[in-house]
């Protein structure tokens, strides 16, 4: 069944990966403080997330929210990240839990758990003949400000569901890249996500019934340092596109 869906940051690469797959699957309302530029599906509203009327407003009617907007630069300096992904965030969750929206799905990142991968590991974790696996259980474990800021995001999505029982979902988004997997980079290759499963797989956070979850937001690459085992579980998530495989 169609939902209504509101989708931050829509003009961006997520939401563009978004709605290349699935403009017509669901009842769109886009905002992004960005004006359009393109032809969108349903409704645009331009307005920026730290303003608590205008997402009140666009919050209206609506069953699920894709929550993509921020700031997404791994260098993006503290008062950034605290303005656009933390005080942006709080505003939307409060608003959708005002609305009575019934689920979230926030786009958070690999760099909330960059700090893995120390000089010890790589560049051997990001190969074949290495099985280091990271799968949502672990605890947070940034290596940037920016990633500070999606682990706050998540902790964020952790409360809001715990007291209001809004039901969250948390997707690790690796590297999306459009076309084929990153080119001599071996990391953006085991956390590839095509445009396809990107669409696929925030359709399924639409659909799926979930309480609180964190997944990882990958294809199923042949080398993976990140389990989608949860998100096909809890989602499920049946990714297409694997990084080694692409022509
Ligand atoms: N592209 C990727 O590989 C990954 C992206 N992410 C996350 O996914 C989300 C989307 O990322 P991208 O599409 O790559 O970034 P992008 O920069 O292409 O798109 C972000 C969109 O959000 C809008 N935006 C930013 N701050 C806003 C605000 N305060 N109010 C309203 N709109 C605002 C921008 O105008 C832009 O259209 C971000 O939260 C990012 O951290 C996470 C991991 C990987
Ligand atoms: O969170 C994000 O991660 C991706 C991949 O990280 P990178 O360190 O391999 O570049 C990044 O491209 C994207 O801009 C960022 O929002």
């Amino acid at each position: 069944m169609a939902q209504s869906v509101l989708l931050t940051g829509a003009a961006g690469r997520v939401g563009t990966a978004i709605l290349g797959g699935l403009a017509d699957e669901h009842e769109w309302r886009l905002l992004d403080r960005d004006p359009p530029t393109d032809d969108y599906p349903g409704e645009f509203v331009v307005a920026d997330i730290t303003d608590e009327d205008a997402v009140r407003e666009a919050m209206a009617g609506i069953d699920v929210v894709l929550h993509l907007a921020g700031d997404p630069r791994k260098t993006a300096p503290w008062d950034s990240v605290l303005t656009n992904n933390i005080d942006g965030t709080q505003t939307v969750y409060e608003a959708a839990v005002d609305a009575g929206v019934e689920k979230v799905a926030f786009a958070s990142s690999n760099h909330a758990v960059g700090a893995f991968e120390t000089e010890e590991r790589t560049p051997e974790m990001y190969r074949t003949d290495d099985d280091y696996l990271l799968d949502g259980t672990e605890l947070p474990r940034p290596g940037n400000l920016y990633g500070v800021s999606k682990v706050t995001g998540e902790a964020l999505g952790r409360y809001y569901h715990d007291e209001y029982g809004i039901s969250v979902v948390n997707v690790r988004i690796g590297n999306l890249t459009e076309g084929h997997p990153p080119i001599d980079y071996e990391r953006g290759q085991a956390m590839w996500l095509s445009y396809r499963d990107c669409a696929h797989l925030f359709d399924r956070c639409i659909r799926a019934d979930y309480d609180y979850e964190i997944v990882y937001g990958i294809s199923d690459n042949d080398r993976k340092y990140y389990s989608i085992e949860r998100a096909r579980e809890a989602l499920d998530y049946e990714p297409q596109d694997n990084s080694a495989r692409h022509d």
